[in-house]
């Protein structure tokens, strides 16, 4: 409830702001530079700050006529105000310290700095302005504020707020990631500048601490220079000094420190009168500096940088807003007279997203659906399916509208007996993959009337849309619907490109059949191996995933197995040389081999070498060993000239190999790791990475067998190789 407040705040808290906000972020950053440009003007002294009122007081009355005051400013630049009868002149500039020389006049203030002070104080509405400005100012803390406790939330309590963020490449990883860095410097800024705006209508208390001093005798005159006063007090501490006007005792020096103003007897150097600044002057001193970075090139730029995260996070939030308004949910039939059911759980809404499609889908063959928040469930009247699909926070926990579900589930009473499927949406990087989902799952499970078909949940990892949309199809296939899924996730259509086949080999065996093709492109189009290649057979509507190779010529090569019925596979076979194919080539950047490293392991069963055909041509920086489990020599000779090629090109230095069906001492790619299991703890140990391909059960085999050199060989548990990214894998 309070996170949907914060977020609710910070919604709405932004969107008022937003154009001042811009123009703010806008002009801020360019002013940040003001400070940075006057503090590299050549009017410092070295160690000026050091020099001490009564010295620099001597220095001035001996080469002028007459002082009038003397200013330091935040980067200890000395100004004087002087008369002189001589050549070496007067008026106002800047001056050596330890001289008294005039070093320069004093510049006019930068007229594209003095545009844009005065457009970012008050938007050039003079008063009304600056009230604006000022209370936009205090909205920009109360966004900062809301949005730290929206991260917090999003870590899983404080404590958890500065532990690593797991990279997932959406735009709220950079939106938290980023927040981290600059909320501070941000809650700073806006702070200040609220502040600066309050003090300017003197909205903050001002109670003066004046303490006067007994009158000092008239005859103890003594020099200037001699005053214990201006004897004990720097030029760093001195914002300003005004010398008497006049003879008469009653003018006096009127000195400027950071925290007071002094009235100073001009005959006896007695402190007449010390007027300590109130707090919240010092404060306001305090807020000028830190909102304008004046004296400090260091926090210039941090302001400088805050104001580009300002712009940053607008539009990350911006896309993040419309996100979550994009899937607000919309229903033609009310929750009793659907048929279908379906309850998203879901923080960020690409969940929701699934969610419409299927209930776009259904509306599309007249069927009633219903759609809503896990969060509403209750008892429906005409239900007959309900498909459940969530992801999974925090430890394991549901997304925010979702975290009454369970208690409902108990709680409410079910009048008509229903199917019930769960779809669990959640990443491998995540200790508790789909753990909410499984959680629902098997609660759904003890319920009477509700008829849960599948033992376990779907569970998909890294909202891949192919298993989900090849879910859909079988699940309304059994129900006799013929269900239109769109084949693509993205508005954005990816590009289809024709290939031609250039080669095709088959290789067949006692045991199966499986074959080569090397394709080029018909257009220009960049791939990595790694990348995936999305077929769909010609009268079909669902597309097969094959990893990609890229042999030494640069084509594209696939490696696939023949089924005796599977619909894919005897299509590529039948494919002749010269014949076209439409695919799409869709980008798997989370399994690029490395550019960093210095070791790496790339592990393969069967068909799974495809992707490590091309990797193993690539010029790494490390040094690259392949594993792979074969069923025979003959399928190993096939593959051989291009492994061969890439160990006399000396971009794979070490290659096993295992025969499950021919003569050799390991018959799996697991026993090869068995027998380099130091290998295999050594790489890990110096941050080096484990590449996977192949099927499902030799991931699982291969993840078992890491599991347990991790724990013999005292390495940290396998999960934070996984999560930093040291163990990547493509299985299916
Ligand atoms: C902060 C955070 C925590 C997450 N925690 C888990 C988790 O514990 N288990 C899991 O399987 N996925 C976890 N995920 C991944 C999400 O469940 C996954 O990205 C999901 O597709 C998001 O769906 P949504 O946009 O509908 O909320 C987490 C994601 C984030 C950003």
């Amino acid at each position: 409830m309070l996170s949907k407040i914060w977020r609710f705040s910070h919604f709405y808290l932004t969107v008022s702001s937003f154009l001042f906000l811009l123009l703010a972020a806008v002009t801020g950053a360019f002013l940040a530079f003001e400070p940075i440009q006057e503090k590299l003007q050549p009017f410092h002294i070295k160690n000026a700050e050091d020099v001490s009122v009564a010295q620099l007081i001597n220095t001035l009355k001996n080469k002028y006529d007459e002082v009038l005051d003397i200013e330091v400013d935040e980067n200890y630049f000395v100004k004087s105000n002087v008369f002189s009868m001589d050549v070496v002149g007067d008026g106002q500039f800047y001056i050596n310290p330890f001289d008294g020389n005039k070093i320069a006049d004093i510049p006019q203030k930068n007229a594209f700095f003095e545009f844009l002070t005065n457009f970012h104080r008050s938007l050039f509405l003079e008063t009304p302005g600056r009230i604006f400005v000022g209370i936009v100012c205090f909205l920009l803390f109360l966004i900062a504020i809301t949005g730290l406790l929206l991260a917090i939330k999003r870590q899983g309590g404080f404590l958890k707020f500065c532990s690593k963020i797991i990279n997932d490449k959406s735009i709220q990883y950079n939106h938290v990631a980023l927040g981290r860095f600059m909320l501070i410097p941000i809650m700073i800024l806006a702070l200040s500048g609220t502040y600066l705006s309050m003090d300017r209508f003197s909205l903050l208390p001002d109670t003066k601490d004046v303490v006067n001093n007994q009158k000092s005798t008239p005859n103890k005159t003594i020099s200037f220079s001699e005053f214990p006063i201006f004897k004990n007090t720097r030029l760093k501490d001195v914002q300003k000094l005004e010398f008497p006007f006049s003879n008469d005792e009653e003018d006096y020096f009127i000195l400027n420190l950071h925290d007071k103003e002094l009235k100073i007897h001009q005959k006896t150097g007695d402190i007449v009168q010390a007027t300590n600044y109130p707090f919240t002057k010092i404060l306001a001193i305090l807020s000028f500096n830190l909102h304008t970075g004046k004296g400090s090139i260091i926090w210039s730029l941090i302001l400088f940088l805050s104001s580009l995260a300002i712009l940053y996070f607008m539009y990350s939030g911006s896309i993040i807003a419309y996100k979550r308004l994009r899937t607000k949910t919309k229903n033609k039939y009310k929750a009793d007279e659907a048929n279908f059911i379906i309850l998203i759980g879901s923080e960020n809404g690409s969940t929701k997203i699934l969610g419409k499609i299927i209930q776009q889908a259904l509306l599309k063959v007249g069927k009633k659906v219903f759609l809503d928040d896990l969060n509403n469930y209750t008892s429906y009247t005409n239900i007959e399916q309900l498909i459940i699909i969530t992801s999974t926070y925090g430890e394991g926990e549901p997304p925010s509208n979702a975290n009454l579900f369970l208690n409902k589930l108990q709680q409410t009473k079910i009048t008509k007996s229903f199917t019930c499927h769960v779809i669990g949406l959640g990443s491998f990087s995540y200790q508790k993959f789909c753990e909410f989902a499984k959680k629902i799952h098997s609660q759904v499970l003890l319920q009477d009337n509700i008829n849960v078909p599948a033992t376990n949940p779907l569970l998909i990892h890294n909202q891949n849309y192919e298993q989900f949309r090849n879910w859909i199809l079988k699940w309304s296939t059994s129900l006799d619907l013929n269900l239109e899924i769109p084949k693509e996730l993205a508005s954005k259509r990816p590009k289809e490109t024709v290939f031609k086949v250039v080669d095709k080999q088959n290789i067949i065996d006692e045991y199966d059949e499986t074959f080569t093709l090397t394709l080029t492109a018909q257009k220009r189009r960049k791939y990595v191996p790694g990348d995936l290649l999305a077929i769909t057979p010609p009268n079909e509507t669902s597309e097969r995933l094959y990893s990609i190779g890229k042999n030494t010529k640069g084509d594209l090569l696939l490696s696939v197995k023949r089924h005796s019925q599977g619909v894919c596979s005897n299509y590529l076979n039948n494919l002749q040389p010269s014949q076209e194919l439409k695919v799409t080539i869709k980008k798997n950047k989370d399994f690029y081999l490395p550019k960093k490293g210095k070791q790496f392991i790339l592990i393969a069963n069967g068909t799974g070498i495809a992707p490590f055909l091309g990797m193993i041509h690539q010029k790494s920086k490390g040094s690259v060993s392949l594993y792979w489990g074969t069923r025979t020599k003959t399928l190993e000779d096939f593959y051989k000239p291009q492994i061969l090629q890439a160990i006399k090109n000396n971009t794979l230095q070490a290659y096993h190999v295992a025969f499950s069906k021919g003569e050799s001492p390991y018959k799996y790619v697991q026993d090869l790791i068995i027998r380099d299991e130091e290998h295999i703890a050594k790489t890990l140990l110096m941050g080096g990475t484990i590449m996977i391909c192949g099927s499902i059960a030799m991931r699982n085999v291969v993840f078992n067998l890491l599991e347990k050199i991790c724990t013999s060989k005292k390495l940290k548990p396998l999960e934070q190789y996984n999560n930093n990214k040291q163990i990547l894998t493509d299985c299916y």
